[in-house]
C-alpha cells in the first residue's frame, strides 16, 4: 500500500498479511503512519495505491473514541446492535465483564472516565465477535489491572481463531505477541521483541 497526504509520503510500500489465530503487533514513531494504515485496512481510507484482501467480518477500533456524550453505555450498545443486526448483547457482555465495567451500564458516556470511554470504545469494536480485529492504540488510559485484562482477552480472541493487530506507538510487553513490525520511513520490517 501507498499513501500520501498531499505531499506528505506516509506509506511507501507496505505489504502486511495477517493470518488466522495471529496477535500481531505494529509499533511506530507519533506520526509514522500507523493510524493512516489502519484506516486503510479498515477501509476508512481508500490508499492511493494498493489493495486490502480479506475474508471475514472487521472489527476496527479507532484512536479516537467516538461516542455520544448523552447516551448511556446500555444505549451504545442498543445502537451498534441494531447497526451490526445482532440478536442479542452476549458477545458485548462478555467483553464488558472481561474489561471490568459491567456496573457502568446506565452511565451516560459523558459522565465516564477516560479510561472507561475506552472500554467502551473497544466494546463497540468487538461486540460482533468480528474475526479480523484492528485496534488503534486500544489500551490508552487504561489503568495496570485493566491493560493486563485487555492482553488475555486479545489473547483468548487469538486462540478462538481470530486476527488480532494491534497498533501502539508502545511497545510493552511484546512477548505476548505473535508477530511484531516497525512501521518506519513508510515501510513495515519486523522487529524483535528485545530492539523494541
Ligand atoms: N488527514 C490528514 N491530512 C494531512 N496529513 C495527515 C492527515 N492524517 C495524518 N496526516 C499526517 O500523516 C502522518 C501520519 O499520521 P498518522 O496519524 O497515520 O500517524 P501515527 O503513526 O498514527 O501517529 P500517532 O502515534 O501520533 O497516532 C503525520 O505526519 C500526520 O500529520
Amino acid at each position: 500500500m501507498h499513501h500520501a497526504y498531499r505531499r506528505r509520503v506516509v506509506l511507501r510500500g507496505v505489504d502486511l498479511d495477517l493470518g488466522a489465530g495471529v496477535l500481531a503487533g505494529i509499533v511506530g514513531e507519533n506520526g509514522a503512519g500507523k493510524t493512516t494504515l489502519l484506516k486503510i485496512l479498515a477501509g476508512e481510507l481508500r490508499a492511493d495505491r494498493g489493495a486490502v484482501r480479506h475474508r471475514g467480518r472487521f472489527g476496527y477500533c479507532p484512536q479516537d473514541v467516538v461516542l455520544n456524550d448523552a447516551l448511556t453505555v446500555r444505549q451504545h450498545l442498543e445502537f451498534f446492535r441494531t447497526a451490526f443486526a445482532l440478536d442479542d448483547l452476549r458477545h458485548a457482555e462478555k467483553v464488558m465483564e472481561a474489561l471490568q465495567f459491567s456496573q457502568y451500564a446506565d452511565v451516560r458516556a459523558g459522565m465516564l472516565s477516560g479510561g472507561t470511554r475506552q472500554k467502551l470504545n473497544l466494546t463497540l469494536a468487538l461486540m460482533h465477535d468480528p474475526q479480523v480485529l484492528l485496534l488503534d492504540e486500544p489500551y490508552q488510559g487504561f489503568d495496570w489491572d485493566t491493560y493486563q485484562r485487555f492482553w488475555e482477552l486479545a489473547a483468548r480472541l487469538r486462540d478462538a481463531g481470530r486476527s488480532v493487530l494491534v497498533v501502539s506507538h508502545l511497545a510493552y510487553d511484546t512477548e505476548r505477541l505473535d508477530e511484531l513490525w516497525r512501521l518506519e520511513a513508510g515501510a513495515l520490517r519486523p522487529e524483535t521483541a528485545a530492539a523494541a
